[in-house]
C-alpha cells in the first residue's frame, strides 16, 4: 500500500506469536519488487479496548515508534476487511483512534507533540527546543539552521526553507542530520517552506529509511512546529513536494493538544511473506482490494 507515495507493507500477523525480523526487513527492501519505506506489522491486541497492536519497522530493519502514513493504510486495509470505519490501535508511541471517512480519507489522532528537549531526544538541553542551535553547511553561510525539534512518538527536525524544498540537496544533508550528534536517537529530517498561514510544503529524509516520498508524522511534526513559532494557524495543510499524488494532508493541533491528521491510502498489491526471512509471493490476482500481505 501507499499512504500518500509513502511506500507501506501492511502485515497480517494476527494470530501469531513470531514478529517480522529486522532481517525480513532488510530483505524485503532489498528486492525491487517489494521495496518499501516502512512495514506496519498488525498483531493481535495487547490492550484492553484496542483492535491490534502495531509494530513498525523501518526499511533498514530499525524500529519506528509512529507512522502516519501507515497507520492510514491499515485503517483502509481493515476497514475493507470488516466493514468497520473506526480503530483503536496501540503502538510504541501509544494509543492512536483512527477512523475511516465516506469520502475515503482517514483521519488518525496522532496522540500529542512532546517539546521537552530530553524527551525529543536531544543531547543538549535547549529550554526551547522551537529553534535550537544546529546548522549545516558553511560557518558563514549556512544551508540550513535553527530548525524547531520536538517528537510524535519519533523525533523530529523541522527546518525552515524560503524556496521550494525540492530545491535542495536533501540527500546530501539528510544523512549528516539524521545521525548528527544532537539527535541521540537519530532524527526525521523535513524542510518546510511557509505558503500562507493555512498551508505548508514539506519534504523529508527519514530516519530509517532515507529520502521517502511522504512522511506523516513529518507532516504533524512540521505543522505544530509551524503553528507553534506563529508562523501559520493550528489548522494546516501540507503539500508534500516529493510526492506524485497530488492531494494534501490536512493536520489539526486541536486545542486539547491532540494532533489530527487526515488523507489518503491506497492499495497496490498482496501476497504472502516469510517474517523471518522476507521471501514473498505476490498473488496473481487481487484477492481482497484493501488486504496487506498475509504472513504464511
Ligand atoms: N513514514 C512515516 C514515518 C516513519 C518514521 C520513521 N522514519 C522513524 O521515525 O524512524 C510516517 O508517515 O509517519
Amino acid at each position: 500500500m501507499n499512504g500518500l507515495g509513502n511506500k507501506i507493507l501492511v502485515v497480517d500477523m494476527r494470530g501469531r506469536t513470531d514478529t517480522v525480523t529486522p532481517q525480513a526487513a532488510i530483505a524485503l527492501n532489498a528486492d525491487p519488487a517489494t521495496q518499501f519505506d516502512q512495514i506496519m506489522a498488525i498483531h493481535d491486541p495487547k490492550a484492553e479496548g484496542t483492535d491490534a497492536w502495531i509494530d513498525i519497522l523501518n526499511s533498514d530493519g530499525s524500529k519506528a515508534q509512529a507512522c502516519g502514513n501507515g497507520t492510514r493504510c491499515v485503517v483502509q486495509a481493515l476497514a475493507a476487511e470488516t466493514g468497520r470505519k473506526a480503530f483503536t490501535f496501540q503502538t510504541v508511541a501509544g494509543i492512536l483512534n483512527a477512523a475511516e471517512h465516506e469520502d475515503g480519507s482517514i483521519s488518525v489522532d496522532m496522540g500529542k507533540p512532546v517539546f521537552a528537549w530530553n524527551r525529543i531526544p536531544l543531547s543538549e538541553e535547549f529550554f526551547d527546543t522551537s529553534r535550537i542551535e544546529l546548522q549545516i553547511g558553511p560557518i558563514d553561510a549556512p544551508v540550513l539552521h535553527s530548525p524547531s525539534a520536538m517528537s510524535m512518538g519519533n523525533p523530529h527536525a523541522i527546518f525552515w526553507v524560503d524556496k521550494d524544498p525540492m530545491a535542495f540537496d536533501l540527500e546530501r544533508f539528510g544523512p549528516l542530520l539524521e545521525n548528527h550528534p544532537m539527535f541521540p536517537e537519530k532524527a526525521n529530517i523535513t524542510l518546510a517552506q511557509v505558503t500562507s498561514k493555512g498551508s505548508l510544503r514539506t519534504r523529508t529524509w527519514e530516519r530509517g529509511a532515507g529520502l521517502t516520498l511522504a512522511c506523516g508524522s513529518a507532516a504533524c511534526a512540521a505543522a505544530v512546529s509551524a503553528a507553534r513559532t506563529g508562523r501559520t494557524g493550528r489548522r494546516v495543510e501540507i503539500d508534500v513536494a516529493s510526492s506524485s499524488i497530488r492531494q494534501p494532508l490536512v493536520i489539526e493541533w486541536r486545542d486539547d493538544d491532540h494532533v489530527i491528521m487526515t488523507g489518503p491510502a491506497e492499495w497496490e498489491w498482496s501476497g504472502k511473506v516469510d517474517p523471518a526471512t522476507g521471501c514473498f509471493n505476490r498473488d496473481l490476482e487481487p484477492e481482497n482490494h484493501g488486504q496487506g500481505a498475509q504472513a504464511n
